[in-house]
């Protein structure tokens, strides 16, 4: 049997890594993985559970035990808490303005690599493969995978895909995640690619052309292994 394939996406907010993943994963029949999404759902539930953001022992006590559940179908991604599904709540303000104080957290930030590991684990027993996406894939969560890329994108184009996605001004998208990006930056580096890692600089294409780059060098990578198996 093959060996399951890992495709890590890594970059800054609106480079295009979702969207593009889900796609990906579509095309190739394999699972998703949206890694930021845990953060979020971290953070909803700790606003849910009333825990002080900055009391960090009590925010990675949550992180160690609360009952997070992710589907992996590209087709219908979900997020859940024990029985209540949250995927419309994780993409709101609130939650977007507080993520990056529980992703700061270096107990939580073990505790998500086990879980990403282990879900990434999960997917590739069920389809035969995972694309996972965020912000430390390509570094922390899955440095062995068989395909690892940083998506960038100029900040101008990132701001006017964020604001479409929201329908809110340009400027208003700018500062909120400038400073998110900022913040993010001082526990992951996912501006520059690490050795091996392959930059698609999403910018000047569109997004069918995105697709095409990432696989591309899925394409790549895998005649590559089979020639080094063969
Ligand atoms: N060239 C492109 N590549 C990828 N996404 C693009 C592109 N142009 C526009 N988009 C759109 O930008 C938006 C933000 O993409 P998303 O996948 O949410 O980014 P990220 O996960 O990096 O924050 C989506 O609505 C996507 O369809
Ligand atoms: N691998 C990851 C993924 C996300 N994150 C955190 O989770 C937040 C939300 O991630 P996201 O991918 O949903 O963010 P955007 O798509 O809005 O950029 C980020 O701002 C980071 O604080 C992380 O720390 N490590």
């Amino acid at each position: 049997m093959n060996d399951p394939l890992i495709i890590a996406i890594d970059g800054p907010s609106g480079t295009g890594k979702s969207s593009v993943s889900k796609t990906v994963a579509t095309r190739l029949g394999i699972s998703y993985l949206d890694t930021g999404a845990m953060y979020r759902a971290l953070a909803w539930s700790c606003v849910a559970s009333a825990i002080d953001l900055d009391d960090s022992a009590a925010v990675s006590a949550h992180a160690q035990t609360f009952d997070l559940r992710m589907g992996m179908d590209p087709a219908a991604p979900s997020v859940g808490v024990g029985d209540r599904r949250i995927d419309r709540e994780i993409r709101e303000d609130a939650v977007t303005s507080v993520v990056s104080r529980v992703a700061t957290n270096l107990d939580v930030r073990a505790n998500m690599k086990q879980r990403q590991r282990d879900l990434i684990a999960e997917g590739c027993a069920a389809t035969g493969g995972c694309v996972a996406e965020g912000r430390d894939i390509t570094t922390v969560v899955a440095p062995d995978a068989a395909v690892r890329i940083l998506m960038t994108a100029s900040e101008d184009a990132r701001m006017q895909r964020r604001s479409r996605q929201l329908r809110v001004a340009t400027e208003a998208t700018r500062s909120q995640i400038v400073d998110r990006d900022r913040t993010d930056s001082t526990v992951s580096q996912f501006t520059t690619a690490a050795d091996g890692v392959v930059t698609i600089d999403t910018s000047d294409i569109d997004f069918a052309q995105s697709v095409d780059a990432v696989l591309h060098v899925v394409k790549e990578a895998t005649d590559d292994l089979s020639t080094t198996a063969g």
